[in-house]
């Protein structure tokens, strides 16, 4: 299990970590969200290793992890990170990267672990390209290969899809997190991308601005979120006042995800700006009481269309006592 225990750190006397703790299992697939600058990245670093905290504690299975001012080479040699920044080796192939890591002594199995992780990163057609010449996803992808090619007992990611189209990224996000569970590595992601969190992660923790302000399971932080801020993180909120639908509750402002609010033949009148084509439904932007709203619907509309606006009212009721 790793073990954090109320960790602050501060780049000079700038705080940016405070009282931040959690724990995960063994194999658990942990999301750190937030908006950029909130400390996801500094977090990974004092969990690796490569920031020493100012106070707090952080151990893997009982061992109690100093940090890098006690240790010669800084970075636990049980866990892999993947910084935002890749650090490959510029002018060697995709393959000689990723077997870098791998012990020298057996060759044959060297060169059966490589292709198995140039295979599971997509990057068996690309083996021999050198690095220099890779695009920002296909580096991603090698230096995602070169963490697991020692599995280690921690693995910490830091936006690890952010290059990577959007054709591979869904396939690539499914095999990594099922390696991981299937080979009990613990996981760590620091990532915006609420897919990562709501599809992959048995726990999720959001920070802002260096502190820990929701944690638990990532559907019930999804419905119940604790503030705006934190809905804010999965999609864009609608702002509206309760007694536009309905004159007995109090008069106050509260937030809604845009599939909360949808349209009916009675309700809000709403006047539709534009409609973005998603896929298999629209996002409607509308003008209500002098508000932009979003809502989703299954079909788009000219934009000057009258419409009426109802809404989900358990979520109305249930936002109003939060
Ligand atoms: N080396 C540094 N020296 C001083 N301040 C730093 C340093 N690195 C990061 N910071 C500051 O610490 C805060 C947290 O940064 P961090 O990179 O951890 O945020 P983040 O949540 O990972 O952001 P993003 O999502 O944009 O990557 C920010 O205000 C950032 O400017």
């Amino acid at each position: 299990m790793l073990h954090i225990e109320e960790i602050a750190f501060a780049y000079a006397d700038k705080p940016t970590l405070s009282n931040v703790g959690f724990s995960a299992q063994t194999g658990e697939n942990v999301s750190i969200i937030g908006e950029s600058g909130c400390g996801k990245t500094t977090l990974l670093k004092v969990i690796y290793g490569l920031l020493q905290p100012k106070t707090g504690s952080i151990s893997l299975n009982e061992t109690q992890l100093l940090g890098p001012e006690y240790s010669l080479i800084p970075g636990e040699e049980e866990m892999k990170y993947v910084a935002q920044d890749f650090d490959l080796m510029p002018f060697t192939s995709v393959a000689q990267n990723i077997a870098k890591y791998l012990p020298r002594r057996f060759a044959k199995e060297r060169k059966k672990r490589t292709a198995e992780l140039l295979e599971l990163l997509g990057l068996t057609p690309i083996a021999d390209q050198k690095a220099n010449t890779l695009s920002g996803g296909q580096k991603q992808r090698v230096a995602i290969a070169r963490a697991l090619a020692i599995q280690p007992k921690v693995l910490l990611l830091d936006e690890p899809f952010s290059q990577i189209d959007q054709f591979r990224k869904n396939k690539l996000r499914r095999m990594i997190y099922s390696f991981c569970k299937e080979h009990s590595v613990t996981c760590i992601t620091a990532t915006h991308d609420t897919t990562d969190m709501l599809a992959y992660s048995d726990q999720a923790i959001v920070l802002q601005k260096g502190k820990i302000v929701q944690q638990g399971k990532p559907k019930k932080i999804y419905e119940k979120p604790a503030s705006a801020y934190v809905a804010g993180l999965f999609e864009e909120l609608n702002w509206v006042n309760t007694q536009w639908f309905d004159a007995s509750l109090p008069d106050r402002e509260v937030y809604l995800y845009p599939h909360q609010l949808y349209i009916s033949s009675e309700g809000v009148e709403a006047v539709v700006q534009n409609s973005f084509l998603k896929g298999h439904y629209y996002l409607i932007e509308v003008i209500a009481h002098g508000r932009t709203l979003l809502i989703y619907h299954e079909k788009g509309f000219f934009r000057g269309k009258s419409i009426c606006l109802l809404v989900d009212e358990k979520a109305l009721k249930r936002n109003l006592s939060s």
